[in-house]
């Protein structure tokens, strides 16, 4: 089992469809930002249906995309024939019940984070997207880490591949946002944000994660009654690298997000602004300011277009192209590990399958 699988290129069994036909469920924030990327920056693709509990909503964003029809039951959008893919920006406690629909249809999935609210739901779409492909040769399902595709990452990731910085032995993450929605509580900010970083930590190491730690520093003024803001993570991997997050998510601010690698050789970081900033010995006495995004939508809004592009390539071509349904269902048990580490405030090992377990 590897953390970042290769997942196989499949024969095309199907003609490729000269514009695949996408249906968007949940067009709230992120799923309208889809739809209007789809439309106006994608090529491949187009928005065919979109789908949303609130039918107002719907209207209006299917107004903006010619030819776009609202079909109010997302189930139903899903079974539509002239449907050839899913972008499912629905809130999380659906995503299980749309991804598997999606699979029993045999068409491509991109499903926002998380892949389902459970690790035991998330392995049950492992185990179905396997037992489709053993059939069929085809995955289906991509998981929206889409910081996988910032150009900084990836840059990073290869950063530490190529050697340059020797082992990496120790990760610095800072995941902060300037406020989030009302309902959010402590164990949220584990489940919905600390979960980016934590697929960070298996993409950049390549490794697993074996055991989740949580504490809470004392609580910022700003945050809402009973969370616990900020919380600070460590993660630890199975090849005993450490991995902590600082995930603080009312600032007040704006939106940072920093990433440094310290390795045996060197250390690089980024979130800067300036692409990946390797440390060397500068003038002394230097200080750089830096502008920073105000939101996430800013801050990763070359990853998002390049993360779609990547999806619907793929789709044409009948594979996946990014983090898989392995990738959602590891992330979910680590976060897993993390609310049962937050509520008893002990260090929580990862109960992970392992991945040939889940494929015999
Ligand atoms: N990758 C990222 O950086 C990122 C950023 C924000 C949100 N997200 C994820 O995207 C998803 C949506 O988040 P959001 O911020 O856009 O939320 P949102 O509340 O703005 O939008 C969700 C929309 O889904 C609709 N909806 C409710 N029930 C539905 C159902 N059963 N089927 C279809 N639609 C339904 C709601 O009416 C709403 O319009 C979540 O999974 C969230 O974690 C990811
Ligand atoms: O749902 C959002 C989203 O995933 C953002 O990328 C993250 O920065 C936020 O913390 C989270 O609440």
């Amino acid at each position: 089992m590897t953390a970042t699988e290769t997942l196989p290129a499949v024969p095309v069994a199907e003609p490729i469809p000269a514009d695949l036909r996408v249906a968007v469920l949940g067009v709230g924030l992120m799923g309208a930002d889809h739809v209007a990327r789809l439309h106006r920056r994608i090529s491949g693709a187009r928005v065919a249906v979109v789908s949303d509990a609130a039918a107002d909503r719907a209207g209006q964003v299917a107004a903006e995309v010619p030819g776009c029809r609202v079909v109010p039951d997302p189930l139903a959008a899903i079974a539509d024939p002239e449907v050839d893919a899913v972008v499912l920006a629905s809130p999380g406690r659906f995503h299980e019940e749309q991804v598997l629909a999606c699979i029993e249809r045999g068409i491509p999935v991109l499903c926002e984070k998380p892949l389902t609210m459970e690790a035991g739901s998330s392995l049950g779409i492992v185990r179905a997207e396997d037992a489709y492909t053993a059939r069929t040769g085809r995955r289906l399902v991509q998981v929206g880490f889409m910081r996988r595709f910032d150009p900084e990452y990836a840059q990073l990731r290869e950063l530490i591949a190529s050697g340059a910085i020797g082992e990496p032995l120790v990760v610095h993450c800072a995941h902060r946002n300037p406020a989030v929605p009302p309902g959010v509580t402590t164990e949220s900010i584990v489940q919905d944000s600390v979960v980016h970083e934590v697929d960070v930590a298996r993409f950049l190491l390549g490794e697993e994660i074996a055991a989740v730690t949580v504490l809470r520093p004392r609580s910022t003024r700003h945050a809402g009654e009973g969370l616990s803001d900020p919380l600070l993570v460590l993660l630890e991997t199975t090849g005993g690298r450490m991995v902590d997050v600082e995930c603080f998510v009312s600032t007040g601010l704006a939106y940072e997000v920093r990433t440094e690698v310290v390795g045996e050789d060197g250390s690089a970081m980024i979130g800067l602004g300036q692409g990946v900033v390797r440390q060397s010995a500068g003038p002394a006495g230097a200080v750089r300011s830096t502008v920073i995004a105000p939101g996430f939508r800013e801050r990763f809004a070359l990853a998002y277009d390049l993360e779609l592009r990547r999806w619907v390539d793929a789709a044409r071509r009948g594979t996946v192209d990014g983090p898989g349904a392995w990738d959602g269902y590891a992330a979910q048990a680590v976060c897993a590990a993390g609310v049962e580490a937050l509520r008893t405030g002990r260090r929580t090992e990862v109960r992970l399958e392992s991945r040939e377990a889940t494929q015999s």
